[in-house]
């Protein structure tokens, strides 16, 4: 399809400049988007009917197999029920209308008024077995979609977390859970309308074969009018996601803990107060726009349904006047026509409703599959037990959408096996990205990380995840008790005391868990009753001692000391010295060279390359780079002390 006309070039509001850097709509227009979902024309709806009934069916049994039978064969049962209702309306109107004798017409038409009587019951309690079981359906539909969800996006590679288009799925997708949960509703009102139509129709066209042509054209402008506003909400809402992610954003910076105290010394909450007004108010702006779209819609289809209702009332009085039909007859016309278009009237609003819910568990199917995509790959060789090195063989990576300047640029080096190995180099220089590549977060877009022989990007990544304990520098403080922020080093393992206390005694974390109110038990959330907040050091150690109850065979930890005063700083380094001794690999990224005397390699990085290693004496007799960075901090000590100037 092609570009809409007289859609205008969005125009880029200063916040979203000073804050985000551009514009942060996306371009959904429908010469982007020429997929079937986004075809929301009457034809497409019509022939995605029985798919989206068939995927809410499907849903709804994944969910509850028993309520999804109850549901099904309650609304058919209802359904069946109008249509008997309706022939004994007829019938007994029949009987009523004609004879002479008003006692014996009553007499007649008993029977049916009976049968009416009999199905106004039965659909009572086919509509309290609906309730009941969809009741029980929905919430259900919703859970397992969203487990669903949650699943496959916890699954995924880090990149695709990382990749703007692919969390601008994750955004539109979160609403399929409850558009599946709406389904489910709409999905048993459109089978009960439809079959309730059918029934109108039937008694229509047994009036006369005018009468159903009129009824659809009666019905049309509404069903013109809905799908175009839902079409337009829909893009709208694509367009718009990542504009209201950023003012959600904005909303929370406001209130979340971390943030509070900048917010308050230095002012920033007037200046996001400010542009969250700002970005609220463009929102707005759009809505005013849809709403006025939407009114505009609405007159023009009420006009022609005007038009519409006068050409049929107009076609009856014209078949009256040539007398093609009964006075009688016309009445039960006017009836069923006003029956019937009230039922169509709902069929298409529900179908509308349906197609739209439906769009939005599209994205959810498509987040699914792109998911499935993008998950990390199972299966693989497997590792060697206890391989003797790990080496980076040409290794080159770039971040996405930045291949110009690789983070790593072929990179060859050796870790070995059951020793210290020190990372060192300039902020930005790589070591973050090689130890991510290390922990198979990324893969090398060239060259090979081999285990012995074994190429990583050909191994079970799952067990290589397995040797990999990993203190990151910004490493997740998770809002719960403390022992779970140590035993979430591995969730799989036992949760026992013993490797509890043995980590923390390893991390040397024992007197920050003694100094907790109530020791491991503590919740570690401040905004929460009874939480309480640690400092960066006693986090520090906290993640230390993770990484120890995680028992990896390779040990990562990224600025260990960062946080750590200098005495607890001394000390985590004799414990990380204490843990190469009994077999463990350490790789230790630092910008303390101080500690780096005492690892068994050192590898110097600037801007991506390798460019020293050796043992720390090696490195300091070459007069290199890292020679130059230790002169540069020593001095900084070796500086003397001004004596204090005479008072
Ligand atoms: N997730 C990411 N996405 C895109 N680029 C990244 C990402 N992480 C790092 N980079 C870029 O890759 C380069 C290397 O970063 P890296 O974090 O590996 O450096 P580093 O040596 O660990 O730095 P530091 O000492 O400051 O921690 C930098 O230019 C950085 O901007």
């Amino acid at each position: 399809m092609g570009k809409r006309r007289g859609a205008a070039e969005p125009v880029v509001s200063d916040s979203e400049q000073l804050l985000f850097g551009g514009l942060l709509r996306y371009d959904t227009g429908w010469n982007k988007h020429s997929d079937a979902f986004l075809q929301l024309n009457f034809r497409a709806m019509v022939v995605r009917l029985p798919g989206m009934l068939v995927s809410s069916l499907r849903l709804a049994r994944q969910a509850d197999p028993r309520a999804a039978r109850t549901v099904l064969a309650a609304e058919v049962g209802r359904g069946a029920a109008q249509a008997v209702g309706l022939l004994a309306v007829n019938s007994a109107l029949g009987e009523l209308l004609t004879g002479p004798d008003i006692a014996q017409r009553l007499r007649s038409a008993a029977p049916a008024l009976i049968v009416v009587a009999a199905v106004m019951l039965v659909t009572a309690l086919l509509r309290a077995a609906t309730t009941y079981a969809t009741g029980r359906l929905e919430p259900k539909v919703e859970r397992v979609a969203t487990e669903l969800y949650l699943e496959r996006a916890a699954n995924v590679e880090l990149a695709a977390i990382e990749d703007h288009a692919f969390h601008k799925l994750l955004d539109t997708a979160r609403y399929g859970a409850r558009s599946a949960r709406r389904m489910i509703g709409f999905g048993t009102e459109v089978i009960n309308a439809m079959i309730s139509l059918i029934a109108a129709a039937g008694v229509l066209t047994v009036l006369h074969p005018a009468l159903l042509p009129l009824l659809v054209t009666m019905t049309l402008p509404s069903a013109w009018s809905a799908l175009t506003n839902a079409r337009r909400r829909y893009e709208s809402f694509h367009t718009w996601v990542q504009h209201a992610r950023a003012g959600e954003l904005i909303s929370s910076l406001l209130t979340e803990p971390d943030a509070a105290p900048e917010v308050r010394v230095h002012g920033v909450g007037p200046f996001l107060l400010r542009h969250f007004r700002a970005m609220s108010e463009t929102a707005e702006a759009e809505q005013a726009r849809l709403a006025r779209l939407a009114a505009r819609t609405g007159l023009i289809a009420a006009a022609w349904t005007g038009l519409a209702t006068l050409a049929t009332y107009a076609t009856l009085g014209a078949l009256l006047l040539a007398d093609a039909m009964a006075l009688s007859v016309a009445g039960t016309a006017v009836l069923a026509i006003r029956t019937g278009s009230a039922s169509l009237d709902t069929l298409v609003l529900q179908i509308n409703q349906l197609h739209e819910e439906a769009l939005f568990v599209g994205d959810l199917e498509r987040l699914y599959a792109e998911a499935a995509e993008r998950a990390i790959p199972t299966g693989g060789e497997a590792l060697p037990e206890d391989p003797a090195e790990i080496r980076f063989e040409n290794v080159t990576f770039s971040y996405p959408g930045d291949a110009a300047r690789p983070a790593l640029d072929d990179v060859t080096l050796t870790l070995p096996v059951g020793r210290i190995i020190a990372l060192v180099g300039e902020n930005g220089s790589g070591k973050t990205t090689l130890v991510k590549l290390l922990a198979g977060l990324y893969t090398p877009d060239r060259g090979r990380i081999l285990w012995d022989g074994v190429d990583t990007a050909r191994a079970d990544r799952r067990l290589l995840a397995e040797r990999i304990a990993m203190v990151a520098q910004d490493f997740k403080r998770w809002p719960f008790t403390a022992r779970v922020n140590v035993a979430v080093g591995r969730p799989a393992a036992p949760m026992t005391e013993e490797r509890l206390a043995a980590s923390i005694a390893e991390a040397g974390a024992g007197e920050v868990v003694a100094d907790l109110p109530r020791g491991l038990d503590t919740l570690l959330a401040r905004h929460f009753s009874g939480g309480h907040e640690l400092s960066g050091g006693q986090w520090q150690r906290l993640g230390i001692a993770r990484a120890a109850y995680r028992r990896g065979q390779i040990l990562i930890v990224d600025e260990p000391t960062a946080a750590l005063d200098a005495r607890a700083e001394l000390e985590v380094f004799e414990k990380i010295r204490a843990l190469a001794g009994s077999g463990q690999t350490v790789v230790l990224i630092t910008h303390r060279l101080a500690s780096v005397r005492h690892a068994d390699v050192v590898h110097v990085l600037e801007h991506g390359r390798l460019v020293e290693s050796g043992s720390p004496e090696e490195l300091l007799a070459r007069g290199g780079v890292y020679a130059e960075l230790y002169a540069l901090q020593a001095d900084q000590f070796g500086a003397t002390v001004p004596a204090p100037k005479p008072a």
